[in-house]
């Protein structure tokens, strides 16, 4: 078993050992860990807390409401800005983002965008190989040494003479735990042990390279948590002895309380901040979420919730508006759409639409974007270089028509046509995706191309999110006037598991049945889950015992 043992910290690792472990999980990187989570946790559990008091005062009715100058100095000083941009990352017109597998980072890092954000969030199920396969993969990225060999004996490596992309992390949200590690006897977080072993193992060398260790961070709520993380942060930095401001991070705006806090949150983070990002997707899933008793926030189908509601043109102008007042990036979102595979004109169709949402982001202001493939760079590129003229727009943009974006304006869901706001298909599709995505993440794969689009945690929320509010609130899909009871949507999830499991050779043997059950529960139980990647998280969890014997739970 691979332990740390000091009087202050005592880390264990109950995983099987293997040779990435090993090799990353040394006893000063788990000094590093144990500290943090020493320190911090009881923090991290009290803004957790906190998460679920503010989400019983929405059940009750409440909406979020902006801070004032007297509650938080960031709307006091009209001067301060986030530290100036570092010289390798003033550009970042395309980000590609991708889960840490070896062959993807090794492509998204040739793929010619500016950014590679290497992904523990969203895009990755986090069985222990990928997490720690991820952190040596991550490694040799920053070494330069990182190569692959795929089953047809095709050789990857980074190509280092056409620049290769800036890596960026995204470790874990704050409310996933690490349960492969304890530290003096409870789990550890799973955003600790991401930011901790990639800062570790890589500081010093991003910094020789001229490069530094720049964040995305996930799923914020508020700016207390904002603080944690500059907290983290600023210890990170002690232990290692480098400058504060040496981590830069982008945070993502995607929650719905977030977006009332966007201007202090910047302020917590602004000696390491990178500015903010669009997170669209997840952004979305918190607003179902938080307002899902809401009778006036009832959702239509996932596909009228687009980027021109009211309420998510709303958070894009507020958001540059806000970045641009203190001198940091306004990034824009991702697109979903992926290329479609043997149809030219259904590929050229999405090719466009992707040109479409990127041309919006940047007339809008945004400094950059993100894509979601390799094959979208070009796409997002060349509608960039046309409309940005400059590396980014932080100065030229300042969005002034964002400073009138009111509470009411953040809030406001788009009017749908009569009969069309929940259909039937929609409610299909929904629960299709849901299970197809929770099938995927129980087998260890976080991301996967359905409908010729990405599904990754934050989509395929939208849709549980969704589902179970209709159901709930005993809303009828309006093509045939027929009400959404539990007994409907467990048809359609058993309907769905029959069709994935039978008769189709090879699809038995995946996890159809435990993603039915899990899902069928998550929708027409009483309590909507938080998060459905915390409910399948055992699932994907395997023990090592001291004993070693080795358990997948
Ligand atoms: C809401 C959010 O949080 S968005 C951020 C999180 N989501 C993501 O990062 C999405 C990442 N994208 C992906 O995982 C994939 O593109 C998928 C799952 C959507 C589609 O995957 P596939 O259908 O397998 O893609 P496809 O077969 O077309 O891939 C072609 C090649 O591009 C590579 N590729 C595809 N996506 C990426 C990526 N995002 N980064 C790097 N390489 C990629 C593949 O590895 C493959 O390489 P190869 O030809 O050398 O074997
Ligand atoms: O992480 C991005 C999102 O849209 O969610
Ligand atoms: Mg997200």
């Amino acid at each position: 078993m691979i332990e740390f043992r000091s009087e202050q910290v005592h880390v264990r690792v109950h995983a099987p050992a293997n040779k990435a472990a090993e090799e990353m999980l040394t006893p000063d990187a788990l000094r590093l860990l144990g500290l943090l989570c020493e320190r911090f946790d009881v923090r991290r559990q009290a803004l957790l807390a906190a998460r679920k008091t503010h989400a019983t005062s929405f059940d009750a009715g409440d909406v979020p409401h902006f801070l004032s100058a007297e509650d938080h100095p960031a709307q006091r000083d009209p001067h301060w800005r986030c530290a100036p941009v570092p010289d390798d990352v003033q550009d970042r017109r395309v980000e590609i983002t991708g889960p840490v597998d070896r062959k993807m980072v090794i492509n998204g890092l040739n793929s010619g965008a500016c950014v590679y954000m290497a992904d523990f969030e969203d895009s990755t199920s986090p069985t222990w190989f990928n997490v720690i396969d991820g952190q040596l993969n991550l490694r040799d990225a920053v070494r330069g040494t990182i190569a692959f060999t795929n089953a047809a004996g095709k050789v990857y490596t980074v190509q280092h003479a056409s620049r290769p992309a800036t890596l960026f992390v995204r470790p874990r949200g704050w409310h996933l735990d690490e349960a492969h590690v304890t530290v003096n006897g409870k789990v550890a977080s799973g955003s600790l042990f991401d930011f901790a072993m990639y800062f570790f193992h890589n500081v010093h060398h991003l910094k020789e390279k001229g490069t530094g260790p720049y964040f995305y961070l996930p799923k914020l709520e508020s700016h207390k948590e904002a603080a944690l993380w500059n907290d983290v942060f600023v210890a990170a930095q002690q232990f290692m002895g480098v400058p504060i401001g040496t981590i830069r991070a982008t945070v993502l705006l995607e929650t719905i309380t977030a977006a009332f806090e966007m201007e202090e949150i910047l302020y917590e983070l602004r000696d390491h901040s990178l500015g903010l990002n669009c997170g669209r997707w997840d952004y979305l899933f918190s607003f179902i979420k938080k307002f899902k008793h809401h009778t006036d926030k009832l959702t239509p189908d996932r596909n009228h919730l687009t980027m021109t509601t009211p309420l998510m043109e709303a958070y894009v102008k507020r958001l540059i508006y806000i970045c641009h007042k203190r001198g940091t990036f306004a990034m824009g979102g991702m697109s979903a759409s992926i290329p479609i595979k043997n149809d030219p004109a259904a590929n050229d169709a999405a090719m466009q639409k992707v040109a479409d949402d990127k041309l919006r982001e940047v007339t809008a202001g945004h400094d950059g974007s993100w894509v979601a493939h390799p094959a979208l760079v070009k796409v997002a590129k060349d509608v960039f270089d046309e409309h940005m003229l400059t590396p980014n727009q932080i100065t030229s943009k300042p969005g002034y028509v964002g400073s009138s974006i009111n509470e009411q304006d953040l809030l406001r869901l788009p009017p749908i046509p009569h009969g069309k706001a929940i259909t039937s298909e929609g409610l299909a599709r929904g629960v299709g995706i849901v299970l197809a995505y929770t099938e995927a993440w129980l087998r260890g794969i976080g991301c996967i191309p359905l409908h010729n689009a990405m599904e990754d945690a934050a989509t395929a929320e939208i849709s549980r999110a969704q589902i179970w509010q209709w159901r709930s609130q005993k809303a009828s899909t309006q093509d045939d006037n027929r009400p959404i009871t539990a007994s409907r949507v467990a048809a359609l999830v058993q309907q769905e598991v029959d069709r994935q499991c039978n008769g189709v050779a090879g699809k038995s043997k995946g996890k159809w049945r435990l993603a039915g059950n899990l899902v069928e529960n998550m929708l027409n139980k009483d309590e909507l889950d938080d998060f459905l990647t915390s409910v399948c998280y055992p699932h994907i969890v395997t023990t090592a015992y001291d004993d070693g014997r080795i358990a997948k739970l």
